[in-house]
C-alpha cells in the first residue's frame, strides 16, 4: 500500500513538472513571484506526496525538487528538439535549439559575430540559434522583418533595461505607436537644416582633437582612445550642451571604461532577458550606469536652465520649439540623451578606428584617399567645409567599406513576432508567433551574393562607379574586371533598416567625414614597427556593440607650421 502511494506520489511530481513547463510555455510569466511559486512552492508542497518513501523530510524535499526540475528540463529539451516545435524545420546546433544558455556560452569570448557567420556558412540563410530565435542572412527577409509594418523590437533589450521600469529609452521601445511618438523629435533633430546647424559644434571639437594629435607628433599614441575622447566630447555637447573635456584632460573620471564595463553583462542579458529581473536585484548592480545617469541628469538640468545659442540635439529632444502635442518629460529627455551619448560616440569611434587601421594595412587605399583629400583641401583650405563631401567618392567609399566589413553593431538588432499575431511570412520564410529573429549584419554584408568579388576583403573601389573604378586600375585590381561584379546595396545594413533604423546615420557620416578630412590633411599615420596590425581585428569583440582594443599609431606632420 505504501509502495503504491509512493509511486503515485512520484507520478504526481512528474505531472506537476510537466504542467509547470506548459505554464511557462503558454503564459511566459515575467513576475518573480510567479517564478517562485512555480519553481519552489509547488515542489515543496509536492514533497508531502512522497514522504512515505524516505527516511527524513529533508531527503523527501531534496528528491522531489530534483525530480520536479529534472522533469521540467527534460520536457523542455525534448519539446524544443521535437518536430512539434514551431521552429523545428529550421536547422541549427542542437544545444542552441535547446537553450539560450548555449549562446551565452558561445558569445562569452566576444566572437559571436564570427560564430553566427560560420553557422550561416554551414546551415544556410536561416539558422535556429535559440529555442525561439532565428538568425537570418537572406536580403529578401529585410523588408518584411524590419521595414514599415514589419516586426517590432525584440525582447533582447528587456534584460539590459530591467531597471528602467518607467521611462524606456527610444531604442528599446517595442510598441510601434509609442516608438513613433518618441522618435519624432529625433527625426527633426537630424533633418538637413538641423544637421547644418551642428557643423560648428563638430568643427570645434575636430579642431581640438587634431590639434591635440599634432602635439603628439613623433610619439606612439593609442589612436582608438583619442578618437573615443573626440566622439564623446562631441556627443556630450550635442546631448547636454557640454560637460565633458576628454580631449583636453583625458578620461580622468574613467567614464569610457565605466560604459564599456557593462557591455559583457549586457550581452549575456540580450540572450537571457528574463534573467535581468534577477540580476538587477543584486546589491550594487548597475551602479556604474546609475553614476553615469546622475552625471547626465546634472548636465541636463544645467543645459535646460539656459537658452543655448546653438540648436543642439537637446534643443530638439526637449522640444524647445513647442511642436509636440504631448511635450516630452524630463525623464524621457535624459534617457534619450544618455542613449545619444552611448549610441553616437562609441559607434562612430569604432568606425573611425577601424577605418584608420584598415587604411594603414592597405597603403594603396591610404594614398588614394589622401590624394582625394589633398585635391579638395590643399594646404590652407578649410578641411572642415562640408560642401564637397557628396563629390568625395573615395572618402565615402572608404567609410562604407569599413562599415561593410565591420558594422559597429556586428550581429544586428532583434525583432519579434508579437504574441497573438499568428506569425507571418517573412520573405520566403514562415515565422510563427513567439519567434525572435534578426538579420545578421556581419554575414549579410560579407555574403558574396551581395558583395563580390572578395567579399571578405577591404576593397573600397567596389563602391565607385565603373568609370571611377577603371580610373584606379592598378596591379591590385588587375583581373577583377574579368569576374562578375555584384554590389547589392540592400545588403548594406550597418545602420539597420526601417522605421527603427539608426536615426543618427547622417550625423555619423557628417562627423566622420569632417574628422577624416582634417586628420589626413594635417597628419600622416603609420603603425609602429613592432605592431602586428592583425591584433586590432583579433581584439575586436562583439558585445552587441563592438568593443575595440588599442590602436597604436605613430604620427608625423604633413604640413609645415612655418
Ligand atoms: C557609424 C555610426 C553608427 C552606426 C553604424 C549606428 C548603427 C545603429 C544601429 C545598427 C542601430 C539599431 C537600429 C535597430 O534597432 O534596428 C542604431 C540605433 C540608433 N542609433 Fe545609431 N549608429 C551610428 C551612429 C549614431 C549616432 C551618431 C547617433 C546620434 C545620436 C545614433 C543614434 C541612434 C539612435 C537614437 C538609435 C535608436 C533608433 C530607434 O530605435 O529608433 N547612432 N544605430
Amino acid at each position: 500500500m505504501h509502495a503504491l502511494a509512493f509511486n503515485d506520489g512520484l507520478l504526481a511530481v512528474i505531472a506537476a513538472g510537466l504542467a509547470c513547463h506548459l505554464a511557462f510555455n503558454r503564459f511566459e510569466p515575467a513576475r518573480l513571484l510567479v517564478h517562485f511559486a512555480l519553481l519552489c512552492v509547488i515542489p515543496s508542497f509536492m514533497s508531502f506526496f512522497v514522504l512515505s518513501g524516505f527516511t527524513s523530510i529533508f531527503r523527501a524535499v531534496v528528491s522531489t525538487y530534483l525530480l520536479y526540475w529534472f522533469t521540467i528540463l527534460t520536457s523542455i529539451a525534448l519539446y524544443r528538439l521535437s518536430p512539434f516545435h514551431p521552429l523545428a524545420k529550421y536547422p541549427g546546433p542542437i544545444l542552441a535549439r535547446i537553450s539560450k544558455f548555449w549562446m551565452v556560452w558561445m558569445s562569452s569570448d566576444g566572437k559571436q559575430h564570427v560564430y553566427y557567420y560560420n553557422l550561416h556558412k554551414r546551415y544556410g540563410d536561416v539558422v535556429r540559434i535559440g529555442p525561439n530565435e532565428l538568425s537570418m542572412r537572406d536580403t529578401a527577409a529585410i523588408q518584411p522583418l524590419m521595414g514599415p509594418g514589419g516586426w517590432s523590437k525584440g525582447p533582447h533589450w528587456d534584460g539590459r533595461m530591467a531597471e528602467q521600469t518607467n521611462t524606456r529609452t527610444l531604442i528599446t521601445i517595442k510598441d510601434p505607436v509609442e516608438h513613433a511618438r518618441r522618435r519624432r523629435p529625433w527625426n527633426r533633430a537630424f533633418s538637413i537644416a538641423a544637421l547644418k546647424g551642428y557643423e560648428e559644434i563638430i568643427a570645434k571639437r575636430a579642431r581640438e582633437f587634431v590639434t591635440g594629435l599634432e602635439h603628439k607628433v613623433g610619439e606612439r599614441v593609442d589612436l582608438a582612445e583619442l578618437i573615443n575622447h573626440f566622439t564623446f566630447d562631441f556627443m556630450s555637447d550635442m546631448a547636454f550642451g557640454g560637460g565633458s573635456e576628454m580631449i583636453r584632460d583625458g578620461d580622468k573620471e574613467g567614464i569610457w571604461h565605466l560604459l564599456e564595463s557593462g557591455l559583457p553583462m549586457g550581452l549575456i542579458l540580450t540572450h537571457i532577458p528574463w534573467f535581468g529581473k534577477y540580476y538587477v536585484k543584486i546589491p550594487g548592480i548597475g551602479k556604474n550606469l546609475k553614476d553615469f545617469r546622475a552625471f547626465c541628469e546634472e548636465r541636463a538640468a544645467i543645459r535646460k536652465s539656459r537658452v543655448s545659442q546653438v540648436k543642439d540635439l537637446f534643443h530638439y529632444l526637449i522640444d524647445e520649439d513647442g511642436i509636440e502635442r504631448i511635450p516630452p518629460t524630463m525623464a524621457e529627455v535624459i534617457s534619450d540623451g544618455v542613449l545619444a551619448i552611448v549610441a553616437g560616440s562609441d559607434t562612430t569611434a569604432t568606425t573611425l578606428s577601424n577605418l584608420f587601421c584598415l587604411m594603414m594595412k592597405n597603403p594603396t587605399v591610404y594614398y588614394r584617399l589622401q590624394a582625394e583629400i589633398d585635391k579638395y583641401f590643399p594646404v590652407g583650405e578649410n578641411a572642415l567645409d562640408t560642401t564637397d563631401h557628396p563629390y568625395m567618392s573615395y572618402l565615402n567609399a572608404v567609410i562604407n567599406e569599413t562599415l561593410r566589413l565591420f558594422p559597429p553593431v556586428l550581429s544586428g538588432s532583434q525583432r519579434a513576432a508579437a504574441r497573438g499575431s499568428g506569425g507571418r511570412a517573412i520573405g520566403p520564410y514562415y515565422l510563427p508567433e513567439g519567434t525572435n529573429a534578426f538579420m545578421h549584419f556581419y554575414s549579410v554584408q560579407r555574403d558574396p551574393r551581395n558583395f563580390s568579388p572578395m567579399p571578405d576583403a577591404f576593397w573600397p573601389e567596389r563602391w565607385l562607379t565603373p568609370e571611377e573604378r577603371l580610373s584606379y586600375a592598378s596591379p591590385d585590381v588587375k583581373g577583377l574586371d574579368k569576374v562578375p561584379f555584384i554590389h547589392n546595396t540592400a545588403g548594406f545594413m550597418a545602420f539597420s533598416f526601417g522605421p527603427a533604423n539608426c536615426v543618427g546615420k547622417k550625423l555619423a557620416y557628417q562627423k566622420m567625414r569632417m574628422a577624416i578630412c582634417l586628420m589626413m590633411q594635417r597628419l600622416e599615420f603609420r603603425f609602429p614597427d613592432d605592431y602586428v596590425p592583425e591584433k586590432f581585428e583579433d581584439d575586436l569583440l562583439d558585445l552587441f556593440v563592438a568593443k575595440k582594443g588599442s590602436l597604436p599609431v605613430v604620427l608625423s606632420p604633413r604640413v609645415s607650421k612655418d
